[in-house]
């Protein structure tokens, strides 16, 4: 019988309208039959699951995806999208643009690169701070592509039936192998690491074990790209299993500038006192400064005003700063108490 959490969340989620919800649920219900031994009960409430989610159009994003829509089971497990976005819209360096480019190429030029017997790169690890442009990369990919963007959703992915999560994982890979995309592996280190997802050390281990066997195994024409804020955790095993491994850094004062500019566009500030605007930035990651650019344009239609103004600008810059600041303290103290390895 469904716990008392699951029938409410089943009965929140069809007031809510929220599908995904709904069969994220019904499966869980199911997965719970299967373990307390009503088999029958739950292949017949899964089978259900499956045809009422073939019938059903557009997945995650709410938009119908004609060439690309996962089907059946799977269609929870992955957000699918269409980004335009293109890399001349990043601020790179040039290292790090280079590597990109290089992985365009060869993406372009697969057929011939694997005439030959020899694979394109394609399976990625990208690390770094928050807000420097990981999940932008991925898009970037598929943009530049035309390919789908595939974020694994890893909270439907892991359960708490962790059991179930390596079958899960599987049932990822068949749609990497399937379907032709960028299947964008967001917080890898939930999987990739060892610690802090659940008290049972040893299920972790196995989903980690799953994942090395498969992503070793993948011989598909998908991207594969995984993002962490904590590589220090990640087992050391996944490392090789890359193709490359790409570090993202905050921005240094050129970038940040670059940014600024190009961001306000129409709106830049005259005149603009450029220097003395991104020393404010100082310590503010790409998300961080394109949001206190963005206050600063709200700010100016508002008070209808056709530019930015420079102190306007400086201000938001340091708004950032102080919440940045707060945020990191919060988490270094969440943190001391967490016992080292
Ligand atoms: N290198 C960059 N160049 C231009 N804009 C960037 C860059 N990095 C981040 N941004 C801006 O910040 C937003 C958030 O960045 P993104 O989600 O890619 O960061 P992330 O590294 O994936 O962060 P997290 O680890 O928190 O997921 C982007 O949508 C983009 O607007």
């Amino acid at each position: 019988m469904a716990s008392a959490d699951q029938l409410k969340a089943l009965v929140k989620s069809h007031i809510d309208r929220d599908d995904g919800k709904f069969y994220s649920v019904a499966m869980q219900v199911a997965a719970h039959e299967a373990k307390v031994g009503h088999g029958k009960l739950a292949v017949e409430l899964r089978d259900m699951i499956d045809a009422a989610k073939s019938r059903v159009l557009g997945v995650g994003a709410g938009q119908p995806v004609p060439l690309a829509r996962p089907r059946g089971e799977v269609a929870n497990l992955l957000h699918v999208s269409h980004p335009e976005n293109r890399l001349a819209d990043m601020v790179l360096d040039a290292g790090i643009h280079a590597r990109l480019e290089r992985i365009l190429k060869e993406q372009r030029m697969f057929a011939r690169i694997r005439e030959h017997g020899l694979s394109p790169r394609r399976k990625l690890l990208l690390v770094g701070p928050p807000g420097t442009g990981k999940t932008m990369t991925a898009s970037v990919l598929a943009g530049e592509l035309g390919l789908p963007l595939f974020l694994v959703r890893l909270d439907a992915l892991i359960t708490k039936f962790m059991g179930e999560t390596a079958a899960k994982l599987r049932q990822v890979f068949d749609a990497v192998t399937e379907v032709r995309g960028v299947y964008f592996f967001d917080e890898f280190d939930a999987i990739g690491s060892q610690r802090g997802l659940a008290n049972d050390v040893g299920e972790i281990r196995r989903v980690l074990n799953s994942f090395l066997q498969m992503i070793e195994q993948d011989q598909s024409n998908s991207l594969i790209v995984a993002a962490t804020n904590h590589p220090e955790i990640l087992d050391y095993a996944l490392f090789r299993r890359f193709d490359d491994v790409i570090e993202y850094h905050l921005p240094t004062a050129d970038q940040a500038a670059s940014l600024i500019r190009s961001r306000l566009g129409r709106f830049v500030p005259k005149p603009f006192p450029m220097k003395k605007v991104t020393e404010k930035a100082d310590g503010l990651s790409y998300a961080e400064i394109r949001r206190a650019v963005d206050e600063a344009i709200k700010e100016a239609l508002m008070h209808d005003e056709d530019r930015v103004k420079a102190e306007a600008l400086g201000v938001a810059l340091t708004e950032r700063r102080q919440l940045s600041k707060k945020i990191t303290n919060r988490d270094s103290s969440a943190h001391a108490g967490t016992p080292s390895r």
